[in-house]
């Protein structure tokens, strides 16, 4: 994987032998007469750009085509474009925001009903499957924020029995550390403005399709809704492709380290990180992933402690998104995850307190010192006191605070049980 995302199949032509693939940053193309056109007419329906980074994602993805499009959500809507009115998609209950926004008020409006189902369960899908009216069953491994494990390979099958089609969201591992069509998935989908592009500079979406037939259809939606992503953020999404493999190991590096400190913090109640051995779905995970990817959530039982956690990091920028170099949190339910109402949060388990972390690449030990500071603040606003496992910062200075951190970080990682690569 790593050698395949520096090297891309060539898909243009290009006399001057550019190793950065050349930016096609045109609306349209002159024709050769008015009766004949080349291989591109309008950006809309083709560019080569686009072109190459889609035949780039394919070459990673194992498809048969891939399509970037204007965002996740762009990508999204167009699978939902292959299901008719009178059809019936089933979902996860643990899912993005935006993904939630779409299947609660889009889907109904174009007659599309829907049914979310804990993932975690198969027999959950197969009891919620509707023969012959379900066409289509929408993933997330891990889920978006609680990061829940299903079964890829196995909820496949059970919607295969019934002739629906999977899209598999693999937007928190790539295709680094993930290839749901390996595992049977018909559709992943990947939000590029996460991992792929890398530095929060793009917004993107990916679907990459197994079946030629199936690829003809999601194409037609690209160009007759005009949803493709524009040249630029194409190249830029190439060029953040390069360095995925290092950036996506550094961060999970750091990922681990910062899982196994929390999990030992008498403020962090729960913490839900697949790389984890106590993660209940970590030995399903290891079988589909070759990683706990980066992207970690835990509840403090207390929103005001929460808060004070995001609101006191410094280094932790408070943003939605994640798969940046830099570090971010957040509060899905203040956040990414708001658009879904209170109510549903609450049927669906979704905490208030929680917060979601995306490491990024920076030392570990600044990112630590920081979490400790910021969570220190958080239990004096709380009043609560507890010995905090690890390291005691306070009054210690340069060397001598650097070397506490750094044999912290070696007692980590000596704990750490990696899943396999
Ligand atoms: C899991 C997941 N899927 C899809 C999306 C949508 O992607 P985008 O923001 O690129 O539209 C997001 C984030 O926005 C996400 O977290
Ligand atoms: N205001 C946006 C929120 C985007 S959330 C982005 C990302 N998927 C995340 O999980 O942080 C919206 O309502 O869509």
């Amino acid at each position: 994987m790593a050698t395949r995302l520096v090297h891309a199949p060539k898909v243009t032509s290009d006399p001057y032998g550019a190793v950065s693939p050349p930016l096609y940053q045109t609306a349209t193309f002159e024709q050769v007469s008015a009766v004949e056109c080349g291989p591109y007419d309008y950006t809309r329906s083709g560019n080569p750009t686009r072109a190459q980074l889609e035949a780039h994602i394919a070459h990673l993805e194992g498809a048969s085509r891939s399509f970037a499009f204007a965002s996740g959500m762009a990508a999204l809507s167009a699978v939902l474009r292959l299901v008719r009115a009178g059809e019936h998609v089933v979902a996860g209950d643990d899912i993005y925001g935006g993904t939630s926004r779409l299947l609660t008020r889009v889907a109904p409006d174009l007659g599309i009903s829907v049914s979310n189902v804990l993932t975690t369960d198969t027999e959950g899908l197969r009891q919620a499957i509707i023969p012959g009216k379900t066409k289509l069953v929408m993933l997330e491994s891990p889920t978006n924020p609680r990061m829940q494990i299903c079964d890829i390979a196995a909820l496949t099958a059970i919607a295969h029995e019934a002739g629906a089609l999977v899209v598999v969201d693999n937007s928190i591992l790539a295709p680094t550390f993930q290839q749901p069509l390996a595992l049977g998935a018909d559709i992943v989908m990947t939000s590029a403005t996460k991992f792929i592009a890398g530095h929060s500079d793009v917004t993107g979406g990916l679907l990459s399709v197994r079946d030629p037939a199936l690829a003809e259809r999601v194409y037609f939606y690209q160009n007759a809704e005009g949803t493709g992503l524009g040249p630029f953020d194409c190249w830029l999404a190439m060029r953040g492709l390069k360095t995925m493999a290092l950036r996506m190991e550094r961060q999970a590096a750091n990922a681990d380290i910062i899982a196994l400190w929390l999990q030992a913090h008498p403020l962090a109640r729960k913490v839900n990180y697949p790389g984890l051995p106590s993660h209940p779905g970590h030995a399903v995970h290891a079988t589909q992933a070759s990683s706990g990817g980066s992207l970690l959530s835990f509840e403090t039982g207390s929103i005001e402690a929460s808060r004070t956690i995001a609101e006191q990091a410094q280094l932790f920028k408070i943003t939605v998104s994640f798969g940046s170099v830099s570090s971010l949190i957040s509060l899905p339910c203040y956040m990414s995850h708001a658009s879904i109402p209170a109510a549903l949060r609450a049927q669906r388990g979704l905490p208030d307190d929680l917060v979601r972390i995306s490491v990024g690449i920076e030392d570990p030990s600044d990112l630590l010192a920081d979490l400790d500071q910021a969570m220190r603040k958080a239990m004096d606003k709380i009043g609560m006191s507890a010995a905090i496992p690890g390291f005691q910062l306070d009054g210690l200075t340069g060397s001598q605070r650097e070397r506490q951190l750094l044999n912290r970080i070696a007692e980590l990682e000596a704990q750490l049980q990696r899943l396999p690569t």
